[in-house]
């Protein structure tokens, strides 16, 4: 473990100078690593653990679209692909990454092959945090660990494959073999993690769906939005009114930014914008913190874990969600963005 300065807090991180590829590979080399589930992080965590050496199977319901993509990246039915219950059996480390609400329906039938020394494996607080409304309570005898990726399984994958990986925290909720620490980290380091972040089931999920209802997904399409609108209802075109919202933001500043920094993206932009941006910035802080605060109540209330739970239960969920995904889709703003995006000169 190495202790970091983070603008003045020391915090733990995990990273691979102390704990390569190779001592991961020999942590786990008597392990069979079965991953629960094929959706986004599914793929994304099982094929780079395979890349990297691991013993991996897939469990997963047959028949379904996602058992056709198993089989397309390579996993064989009845080697390495299996129904989630004969994957459990096998697996001595369970990888649940089945959606947070199918975990809940999936669990009766998955708690039976969790026996003792084996270790269950969460990308995500929300069973274990939420356990009133999950019913997700593991036997005494196994280890609950996880790994988190911070961000979506298909980016997971991509920068893998770009040699560069993507960050993680992990946590330990039970130790019951004395090898949970070990495993953990073993796990981070495979999935393609370099550092893996600290923490808690219960932080990480409070700050997983406060940051992806905020900044990184919810609040992000609000204030494009809002922005858009406005320049349109002033008379300004779609492609004005986009370019000057999400693709200069997104191809010019944001990689500034994420570079060296707000103040180094600032510094690049002219004087006449840093004292505006300086000077606007307060007012947007102040008017969207408020709804930042309800947000972190509503997560630790446990409401929002209810709403998903509630919603993403439903048999028609999918068929909900890509409504909306639709709407949003082939809303004006979007669309013009399909057409903007087509124009980017390395497109052409
Ligand atoms: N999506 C991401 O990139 C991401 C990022 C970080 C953490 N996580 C966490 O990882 C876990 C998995 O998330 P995901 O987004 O990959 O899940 P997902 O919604 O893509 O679903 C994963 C799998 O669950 C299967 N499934 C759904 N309902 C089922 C049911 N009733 N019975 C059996 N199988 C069923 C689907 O077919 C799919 O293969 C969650 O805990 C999530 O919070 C996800
Ligand atoms: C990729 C995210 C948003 O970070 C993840 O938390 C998720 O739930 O998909
Ligand atoms: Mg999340
Ligand atoms: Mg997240």
């Amino acid at each position: 473990m190495a202790e970091m300065n983070f603008g003045g807090v020391v915090e733990q991180v995990a990273t691979r100078d102390e704990f390569p590829l190779e001592k991961a590979r020999e942590v786990l080399k008597n392990e069979t690593i079965a991953v629960i589930g094929y959706g986004v992080q599914g793929p994304g965590q099982a094929l780079n653990l395979r890349d990297n050496g691991f013993n991996v199977i897939i469990g997963q319901r047959k028949g379904g679209k996602t058992w056709e993509k198993a089989i397309a990246d390579g996993w064989v039915p009845g080697e390495t692909l299996f129904d989630i219950e004969e994957a459990a059996e096998k697996g001595t480390i369970i990888q649940y990454l089945l959606s947070d609400a199918a975990q809940i329906e999936v669990w009766p039938r998955l708690k039976p092959y969790l026996t003792a020394g084996k270790a269950l494996y969460f990308s995500h607080g929300f069973g274990i945090t939420y356990k009133e409304r999950t019913g997700i309570i593991p036997p005494a005898d196994v280890d609950v660990i996880l790994v988190a990726p911070k961000g979506s399984g298909t980016s997971l994958r991509r920068m893998f494959l770009e040699g560069r990986g993507l960050n993680s925290s992990y946590a330990i909720f039970q130790d019951a073999t004395g090898r949970a620490k070990e495993r953990v980290i073993a796990l981070g380091i495979g999935v393609g993690s370099g550092y893996l972040f600290e923490t808690d089931f219960k932080r990480e999920v409070y700050s997983d769906l406060t940051g992806e209802r905020g900044t990184l997904m919810g609040a992000i399409q609000g204030i494009l939005l809002a922005q858009y609108e406005v320049l349109r209802e002033n008379g300004h075109s779609p492609s004005e009114a986009f370019n000057e919202t999400v693709e200069e933001l997104t191809q010019s500043l944001m990689p500034l930014f994420a570079e060296k920094g707000m103040d180094w993206m600032y510094a690049n932009c002219s004087t006449t914008a840093q004292r505006g941006a300086l000077d606007w910035m307060g007012p947007f802080h102040d008017a969207s913190k408020p709804v930042f605060e309800k947000l972190y109540k509503e997560v630790a209330c446990g409401n929002e874990a209810q709403r998903s739970i509630d919603t993403n239960s439903k048999p028609d969920y999918r068929e909900k969600l890509e409504e909306e995904l639709k709407a949003l889709r082939e809303s004006e703003m979007w669309r013009t963005g399909a057409v903007v995006r087509k124009l980017r000169p390395e497109n052409n």
